[in-house]
Parts: C-alpha cells; structure tokens; sequence
C-alpha cells in the first residue's frame, strides 16, 4: 500500500526488457520522467526503489541515513564474500566495527612515520618518472593510473608497493577489474535465480576463483606482519589492525584474521578503478579542452612558484584547479547507481511507503546531470564550480560519493589522491591530444564503475620544468 507507482512486470523477467542490457541509465531516466523521481521496477523477480535526483536522494540517503543502512542479500555476493568486509557487508555490529575502523585509521594515518600524503607523493615520483619517458610522444593512461591508486592504497594498508612491471601486481589488478565487471551483471543475476547452473563451468566461477586468489595475497600479508608486529607506531593498517585483535581479544568482537582479509579486499578493489577512472577523465576533457588546461597550468605556477611539491593544503588557494577537478568528478560519474542500499525497517521516502528489506538504487548519476541543479548540466564547464567571484562552491547535487550511512569511507583519500595527482602532473607536463586521434569520445562505458573508453594522451614537458 502506498509503494511507489512504476512499470508493470512480466513474470520472471520484471522489468528487465524495459532496461538497456548495457547502459540503463537512459531507461531509469525515462522512468522517472513518467513515474516521478522515486520509482518501483522488477529487476527479475525482485522488486526495487530507484532513487532520482538530488532532493530525493538525500531525503532518502541523509534524512532516513539509519533505515537505510542495509545491503541487499545478493546470493552471490554474500557467497563470495561470507557477509564480512565493508562494502557489501550487511548493517550490523561487524559492518560498523569495522567502518568505524577504517574510517579512524585513513584519518589518522598521520600518527604513522609517513603520512597519507606523503604516500600519495612518494608514488608521484613513479608517476612522473613513467611519464617522463613517454615524454614527446603518447601513451594510454589506464595501466598507470590504475597501478598508481593501487599502489597508493597498498602503501596504505600494507606498508610496501609494487614495481609497475611486476607480473604479479598486474595480475591482482586483472583480477579487481574482473569481479566488477562479473559481480554485478548478467551473469551474476543468472547464479542468483537458477541454483542449478552453479555446478556449471559458466563465467562466474572466475569470481570466486578471483576472490580466492586475492583472499590468499591477503593472508600472504598479514602472515607477513604477524611475525613483525610489535612495531610503534603501527606502520600502516593491517598493524593497526592486529593491534585491535589483540586488545579486543576474549570480548566476542568480530575482529580476527578472516575479517581483515576481506576488508582489506574492499578497500583494494573500492580504491583502484574509482580513483583511477576519474583521473583518465579528468585527463581526456582537459586535452580536449586547452583554454581549461592553460588556466590550471596559471593557477598552479603562480600559487607553487619554485616550491618542489605540492600539498593538500594548496587547494584551497586554487579553487580553479579545484572546480576542474570536481567538474571531472562530476562528468566522470564514476560510480552511475552508487552501492545498494536495502531498508533495514519501515520507512517513508517521498511520501511513499517502503517496507523493511525493500531493495534501494541510489541513481547517483541522475543528480550530477540533473537540470535546475546546475549552471551547464550537460557540458564539461569548471564554472559549475565557481560563483560570481571565482570562488569555489561545491553545489547539493554533487554526489559522487554517495551520502548519509553509507557514504564512501575512501572520499578524504580519494579526493587527497586526485588532487596532488593531477596538480603534479599538471605541473611538470602538457597533456595534448593527439593529431592522428580523430573526434574525442566522451560517452563512457557503463559498469558498476564507468569508465573513459581508452584513449592515447600525448605528454610534452612544460618548458619551465
Ligand atoms: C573517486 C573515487 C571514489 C568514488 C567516486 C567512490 C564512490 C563510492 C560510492 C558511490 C560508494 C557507495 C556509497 C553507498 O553505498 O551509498 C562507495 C563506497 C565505498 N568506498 Fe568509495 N569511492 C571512491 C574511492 C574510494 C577509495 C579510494 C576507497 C578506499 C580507501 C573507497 C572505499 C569505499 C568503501 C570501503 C565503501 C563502502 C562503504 C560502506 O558500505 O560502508 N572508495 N564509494
């Protein structure tokens, strides 16, 4: 009674004829068009709440934050993840202990030697240095964005990087992209309503084997630390981590080996292709749009001078550089439906009436080109960030990541990294694209992360450097 009006089923399929098997995002629009910004549709047989636009978005995510803390049941996530973990952890004791512990440990990392932020500089010289070669010429970015945030986030949890060419740490990387692409999709749909095909070689058994193969790093790892433990302070998380098992020891918390392997799994694949799908954004607009990328290389001379690096405090004295950075986080929509959501109790959204255990999509990405929410929804315009006088402003709409109990854990990290990244580089090169390239594509690849198709960037040193 009182459920949110939306398209009428067919039995076993619901609704799945009316969404584009490969980009839905234009179907949900037109529903929500017809329907209203808080719609129903069967995605299979199960039935769920697409949230749209930014008013209903944080009605939902922020004013109703604590009803809707769950994650749905999805059988085969929870069977490859055993419910442990963040991500896709169910609300509960175990899902808050260890949010609540990952969020303390990233905002504290300063209380080790090394900062975040000199982590995140520590990687830059790779960067630079990789970029350096390719100077006078062209290469793709995906590999060494993808390698970088990996590296950063390894360097976080476990102390140490790899080595770019390091067959092993590409491997691990192959294996992240993988699951995203397979957990959430067709095939993972088809494990979850025919149990009888699981028996089957059929794709999705590479999840598993993936998640396995990621499961036995992370023990190789923490078994590594084990035998080095009593070090002060801890040298990154998974020392915290164990540090916390022993000081929880005999209080039935949920703190052991098996929980850290997956968390720190999450924040692997949760800090890779996010951190890294944004910067080749960033990078394809800001080739394609020279007078934009002039106005940062200004921005970033005059507010740098002869200082060698950059720092996270510099932002707030280039609020241009800023306002790129964010208009690339906004065209990017890197994360198009956010993470479901499931009601963990009745709740109202809207109006309407939902149920406990009702499935929610948070359409994150109808907020971020949402018309009457910004100056140019629909061109890549740094002015959607900036007032009369310049200054930065950081509109409702912004939603990238998320919002209210959920909200991602990785945001100071991610938006840390994006920054130093692009003004480093920003710094030292010019990135031009190439003659021979023909048309830009901007329309990105669908997935539970989108992503820039693959480009050529063309690198020049700036002559000053
Ligand atoms: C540009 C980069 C990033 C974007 C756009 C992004 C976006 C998101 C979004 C939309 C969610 C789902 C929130 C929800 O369920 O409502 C999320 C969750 C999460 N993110 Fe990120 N993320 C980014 C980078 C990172 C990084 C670098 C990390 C790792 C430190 C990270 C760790 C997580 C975790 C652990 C969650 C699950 C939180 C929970 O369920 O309680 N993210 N992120």
């Amino acid at each position: 009674k009182n459920f949110p009006p939306g398209p009428p089923p067919l039995p076993l399929l619901g609704n799945l004829l009316q969404l584009h098997p490969t980009n839905p995002l234009k179907d949900l629009d037109k529903l929500a068009q017809r329907y209203g910004p808080v719609f129903s549709i069967y995605i299979g047989g199960r039935l769920a709440v697409v949230l749209n636009g930014q008013q209903a978005l944080r009605e939902a995510l922020v004013s109703q934050a604590v009803e809707l803390t769950g994650r749905p049941d999805d059988i085969m996530i929870s069977h490859m993840t055993e419910g442990k973990g963040v991500i896709l952890a169910d609300a509960g004791p175990s899902w808050k202990a260890h949010r609540r512990f990952a969020l303390s440990t990233l905002r504290n990392f300063g209380l080790g030697k090394r900062s975040m932020e000199d982590r995140i500089l520590e990687e830059l010289t790779h960067v630079c240095a990789l970029l350096e070669k390719s100077a006078g010429g062209w290469m793709d970015p995906q590999h060494l964005f993808h390698r970088a945030a990996s590296n950063i986030i390894c360097s976080v949890i476990f102390g140490s990087r790899f080595h770019y060419e390091d067959h092993y740490f590409q491997t691990l990387i192959t294996m992240i992209e993988d699951i995203n692409k397979l957990a959430i999709g067709p095939w993972a749909m088809l494990y979850d309503i025919a149990p009888v095909l699981r028996v089957l070689p059929l794709p999705f058994r590479r999840v598993f084997q993936n998640y396995q193969l990621l499961r036995e790093h992370m023990q190789k790892v923490i078994r590594q630390h084990q035998l080095s433990t009593h070090t002060h302070p801890p040298r990154d998380m998974v020392d915290c981590y164990l540090q916390e098992i022993h000081k929880r020891a005999g209080d039935g918390s949920s703190f052991d080996d098996s929980h850290l392997e997956s968390l720190l799994i999450d924040l692997f694949i949760a800090g890779t292709d996010t951190t890294s799908n944004t910067l080749r954004c960033a990078c394809l607009y800001l080739m394609t749009h020279t007078h934009i990328q002039e106005r940062c290389h200004q921005e970033i001379d005059s507010v740098l001078g002869s200082r060698e690096c950059v720092s996270f405090e510099d932002r707030h004295s280039m609020p241009y550089v800023q306002a790129v950075l964010h208009e690339s986080q906004r065209v990017a929509d890197v994360v198009p439906l956010s993470v479901f959501h499931t009601t963990t109790a009745h709740t109202h959204i809207h109006g309407y009436a939902i149920p406990k255990g009702t499935m929610v999509i948070p359409n994150l990405s109808s907020a971020l080109r949402e018309e009457g929410q910004w100056r140019f929804p629909h061109e890549f315009n740094p002015h959607n960030f900036l007032n009369e006088r310049g200054e930065f402003v950081k509109p409702d709409a912004f939603l990238p990541f998320s919002a209210g109990s959920r909200v991602c854990l990785g945001e100071v990290l991610a938006r840390m990294e994006l920054f130093l990244i692009l003004v480093t580089m920003l710094r030292r090169f010019r990135l031009v694209w190439p003659e021979d390239a023909g048309m830009p594509d901007y329309q990105p690849l669908f997935g539970a992360t989108q992503s820039p198709k693959p480009y050529r960037m063309g690198i020049q040193l700036r002559e000053h450097t």
